[in-house]
């Protein structure tokens, strides 16, 4: 009904049925102002036409037909109305029930501050106090500490007090002692000497007697010894019988002592012959009779051990492996039919699998083996002569056979006619000539060396086979890197034993990888590298061996290598500088370096020398190409032909002297196919460009290829000992 009154402006329109009543007009006393300045009571305000208006629009609603639906609507928005005061109302108690809240948290913040700021007071009060009782604590120690001083100054003077007085006291006590001592004593002597001199008489007296009665027994000891003695003596020198066995019996003493000496001595010698060791022999398969004491099993295995393959673990060129397959064959067939075996000479640089391949034909052909070193000659001075006597006579009591193995026999086997070796030396060269002079069917002889050409001409003379042992090329380098990564990385990486692990990555190509690598490598370093990766694997951590670090082994070797390589170049050109000859320096090493081009001489040398030849690809094997018969050996081999240019005059030079193989080749020289060399004439034959000096010392300026080591060979069979009288 508020519309009726005007009180509900912004309110729904009425009923269009219904008349809307005009508005009222302004009060008459509200026109013109508010009229404020009188005073207003409590219906000043009130408008009389709101009234007037219901009323009039009470009238028409009662007479309108409507009216029954305009007062239920009414009724509606006032009941609307109603409920959104209670609404608000309802709000409003929410709002004011959240201000309750806020406030009550607030409180709370406010408590709690209050607590923590009160615990802050606590705590800072609780420290003061505490600090507070520390000071007194300590305080009071210190009082404590400076009355313990004082009392234990007190008492260290009470000590040091008493201690005084007790000094005195023993001090006096001793000085009274010694004061008694003294008189004791004094009185002492005094009757002493009182008494011996009233019995000096009596003493003098006793001694006297016991002297006499001494005398008198001595003398009858003597008597009756002479009388027994010269009576036995008597009897024995009349009895001649007893004369007769008396000396018969000295004399087979003296003869049995005498012969049991010598008997001992000799079978000394026997059995050391026969079972000792010799001094000189640093190594032997052989079975003493200490070693079989010691490893009973480990020399039964060996007594009972099968031969192995000779070349078993062994990396070699094919060529050279064909032909030191040859010799191992040769070997083992001369030891089964009890034939002469054949001195073998092996050189090349260190490491190439020399004194490797040394023992694997000792164990392949069934014999013993004993190595020796050149280099322990030299100190044994003038026992040198007996120490290889003995190493011989111990050789020939071998019944399967020995081969004898000398590692650097340059050592000792120089040349007799420089000044260089010693009177010793060259008596123990001369000992070793003369027990090598026949071939033996009960040792074998291989010598190893770096430098060859250093041998005694007559050394050279008891050679059978010469092998070069070159540097392993491109190939066998990667034989070797994988037959020492095998052995030393994969094996026990395999076996599960060992803590060593590998990483994951293609080893075949890293094997070809590192031996691309590593040229000019030897065997030795190679194996030496297998070691140095498993020693990486075991000092890791986790013990994994990866890429990274096997590369890195690899880098060192490579860069160690090239540290030595250096080495020996600058050794090489001191050498070359000391001797004013480039080419002789270089031959002097054996294994000298790549030189380009100039064909070999080949055909300087005789058959023997042709095992380096055949070892560089330059000849067929021995077997296949007997010199004597074909005139040169060295015409069957591609890369021989430049002695294609030999003269055909010296094959029958060749033929007419085959007990002399050496000088064959020399006959046959003559590389640029000039005159023919005379037979026997070692030096002329020693290659056209090799004019020899007149020492007989054949210099060569030919640069000949590395790996060939002909040049060595060259120098060295060319190399005519005058002083030595040996026929060439
Ligand atoms: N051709 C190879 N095949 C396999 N292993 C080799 C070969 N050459 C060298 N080695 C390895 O190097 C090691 C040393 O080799 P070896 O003692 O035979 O050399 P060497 O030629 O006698 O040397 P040196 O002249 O210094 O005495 C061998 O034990 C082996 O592990």
């Amino acid at each position: 009904m508020s519309w009726l009154f005007g009180l509900n402006k912004g309110q729904p329109e009425p009923p269009p049925g219904l008349p809307v009543p005009p508005p009222p007009p302004p009060p008459a006393g509200s026109s013109g102002g508010s009229g404020g300045d009188k005073p207003k009571d409590k219906w000043s305000n009130f408008d009389p036409t709101g009234l007037e208006r219901a009323a009039q629009a009470a009238k028409e609603l009662d007479k309108s037909r409507h009216a029954k639906e305009a007062l239920e609507l009414a009724r509606m928005q006032e009941q609307s109305l109603q409920m959104e005061h209670q609404t608000k109302i309802k709000e409003y108690e929410a709002a004011l029930e959240q201000l309750k809240g806020d406030q009550i948290r607030i409180q709370g913040e406010e408590r709690r501050k209050t607590l923590t700021e009160e615990t802050k007071q606590h705590q800072a009060r609780a420290q003061y106090q505490d600090k507070l009782a520390r000071q007194r604590y300590e305080d009071q120690l210190r009082q404590q500490q400076v009355l313990n001083e004082e009392n234990l100054r007190k008492q260290e003077e009470s000590v040091q007090k008493q201690e005084a007085m007790r000094k005195a006291t023993i001090e006096h006590e001793m000085e009274l002692r010694h004061k008694n001592e003294m008189l004791r004593v004094e009185a002492e002597a005094k009757a002493r000497g009182r008494v011996e001199r009233e019995n000096a008489d009596i003493i003098r007296e006793q001694i006297r007697l016991k002297a006499a009665e001494h005398r008198q027994t001595v003398l009858e000891t003597i008597r009756t010894a002479g009388a027994v003695f010269g009576e036995g003596f008597r009897a024995f020198v009349s009895d001649w019988d007893k004369v007769t066995a008396t000396v018969a019996g000295l004399t087979l003493l003296a003869v049995g002592v005498y012969s049991a000496r010598n008997a001992t001595a000799v079978a000394g010698r026997y059995i050391e012959a026969r079972l000792g060791k010799p001094s000189l022999v640093r190594e032997t398969s052989r079975i003493t009779v200490a070693e079989a004491v010691k490893h009973p099993i480990k020399v039964a295995k060996r007594l009972t051990s099968k031969p192995q393959d000779a070349l078993e673990g062994v990396v070699l060129s094919p060529t050279l492996e064909e032909r030191v397959r040859d010799i191992a064959i040769a070997t083992r067939n001369t030891r089964q039919n009890r034939g002469l075996y054949r001195n073998i000479l092996m050189y090349g640089p260190p490491g190439t699998g020399k004194t490797l391949f040394a023992k694997k034909l000792a164990v392949h052909s069934g014999m013993d083996y004993a190595i020796m070193t050149g280099g322990d000659v030299a100190p044994m001075g003038r026992d040198g002569v007996t120490a290889m006597h003995k190493v011989f006579d111990w050789a020939n009591t071998s019944r399967r056979g020995l081969l004898l193995f000398v590692d650097e026999a340059d050592a000792f086997l120089r040349k007799r006619s420089t000044e260089k070796i010693s009177e010793d030396l060259r008596a123990t060269l001369n000992a070793f000539l003369y027990r090598t002079g026949e071939q033996s069917n009960k040792f074998m002889l291989v010598l190893a060396s770096n430098q060859p050409e250093q041998f005694d001409w007559a050394i050279n003379d008891r050679i059978d086979e010469i092998v070069n042992f070159a540097l392993p090329g491109p190939e066998e380098r990667e034989r070797l890197v994988r037959l020492y990564f095998d052995r030393y990385v994969l094996e026990p990486a395999t076996g599960g034993r060992q803590r060593l692990k590998l990483a994951q990555f293609d080893y075949g190509k890293k094997c070809s990888e590192i031996a691309q690598r590593t040229e000019g490598m030897s065997g030795r370093e190679i194996s030496k590298l297998g070691v140095a990766w498993q020693a990486a694997a075991y000092s890791s951590e986790d013990g994994v061996l990866t890429e990274a670090m096997i590369d890195a082994r690899v880098e060192d070797a490579i860069r160690q290598h090239l540290q030595k390589m250096d080495w020996l170049h600058r050794e090489e050109a001191a050498m070359a500088a000391a001797q004013d000859g480039p080419a002789e320096s270089g031959a002097k090493m054996g294994f000298t370096l790549p030189q380009e081009g100039v064909p070999l001489a080949q055909e300087v040398v005789a058959p023997a020398l042709e095992g380096s030849e055949r070892d560089a690809g330059l000849l067929p094997p021995l077997e296949a190409a007997p010199l004597a018969a074909e005139g040169l050996s060295s015409g069957g081999s591609p890369e021989s032909k430049p002695v294609d240019a030999v003269p055909q005059e010296a094959a029958p030079l060749a033929q007419d002297s085959p007990t002399l193989p050496a000088e064959e080749g020399a006959g046959s020289g003559g590389q640029t196919g000039t005159a023919p060399p005379e037979v026997g004439e070692l030096g002329s034959g020693a290659g056209a460009e090799a004019a020899l000096p007149q020492e007989g010392e054949a210099k060569t300026d030919t640069p000949l290829p590395k790996d060939g080591g002909a040049e060595s060979e060259v120098k060295s069979k060319a190399e005519v000992p005058p002083k030595d009288g040996t026929p060439v």
